[in-house]
């Protein structure tokens, strides 16, 4: 009854959900929340690696960036997500969790960079290990980064823990019409333009073979029956 359906996930969590209702940075109450739900599942057992995006401090798309250089503005939006990385993993020891952040461009005195092999050792050990600076690449995002790292460790699943509960016919916040699937196919995501992640994610999930489970951050106890299997959010699949 107690037994997770995973061994080992992949967590993306967004950066904006860490505003909670500020209006940017990091909400205390909020991150403090989402390590509660973390340490539940850690003690369960599962292998657990973060992926933390930065919209909530930079976005290399957004209005702020208007008129920089792309490539510029996404090396401040990857810098955004070392930053949370740094206030998660030091949120997870203040709850008495061990982790460790990795980082995907050289950053050595403020964090240790991504090697694959360092990772695998963690998560063996049960050290919940945070990626950060998305894949160290402009032009990507930090979905792209969830993909490529969970098919990097294994992981049986990505979780894309965001603010809306699941996959949408259409956006939920545009259109209040829209439904919410129980599952859909990649193919079908990519085909009708479903926005919840970009298609360079999906696209390397479903080549992968790696499923994709959307659901909501701040429903309580949404991320441990995502990982007790139970129907929770929308199930990405091949
Ligand atoms: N078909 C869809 N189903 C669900 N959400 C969608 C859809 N199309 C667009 N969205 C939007 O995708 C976003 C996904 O959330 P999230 O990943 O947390 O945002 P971000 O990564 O941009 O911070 C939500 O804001 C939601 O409104
Ligand atoms: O591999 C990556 C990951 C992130 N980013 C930049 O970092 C920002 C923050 O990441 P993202 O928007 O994915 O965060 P989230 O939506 O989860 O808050 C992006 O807008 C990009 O500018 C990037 O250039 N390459």
């Amino acid at each position: 009854m107690t037994t997770p359906a995973y061994k080992r996930v992949l967590l993306k969590l967004s950066g904006e959900a860490l505003m909670g209702d500020d209006a940017y940075g990091i909400n205390r109450a909020t991150i403090e929340r989402m390590v509660a739900d973390v340490a539940e599942i850690s003690k369960l057992g599962v292998e657990l690696a973060i992926v933390i995006g930065g919209g909530n401090i930079f976005r290399g798309v957004a209005p702020g960036a208007q008129g920089m250089d792309r490539a510029t503005a996404d090396y401040m939006g990857m810098l955004a997500t070392v930053m949370n990385s740094l206030a998660l993993a030091d949120a997870m020891r203040q709850a008495g969790l061990t982790a460790r952040v990795m980082s995907a461009i050289g950053i050595e005195q403020v964090v240790e960079p991504y090697v694959r092999p360092k990772a695998l050792q963690y998560l063996e050990e049960g050290k919940i290990v945070v990626f950060a600076a998305g894949t160290g690449n402009p032009f990507f995002t930090t979905d792209t980064a969830a993909a490529l790292r969970g098919s990097e460790i294994g992981a049986q699943i990505v979780l894309k823990a965001t603010k809306v509960d699941g996959v949408y016919t259409a956006d939920p916040k545009k259109d209040p019409a829209a439904t919410r699937y129980q599952s859909i196919s990649f193919d079908e995501a990519i085909a009708k333009h479903l926005q919840v992640m970009d298609a360079t994610a999906f696209a390397l999930c479903r080549d992968q073979k790696l499923p994709i489970k959307v659901f909501s951050i701040v429903k309580p106890g949404a991320l441990k029956s995502v990982v007790m299997g139970d129907d929770e959010g929308t199930l990405v699949h091949v």
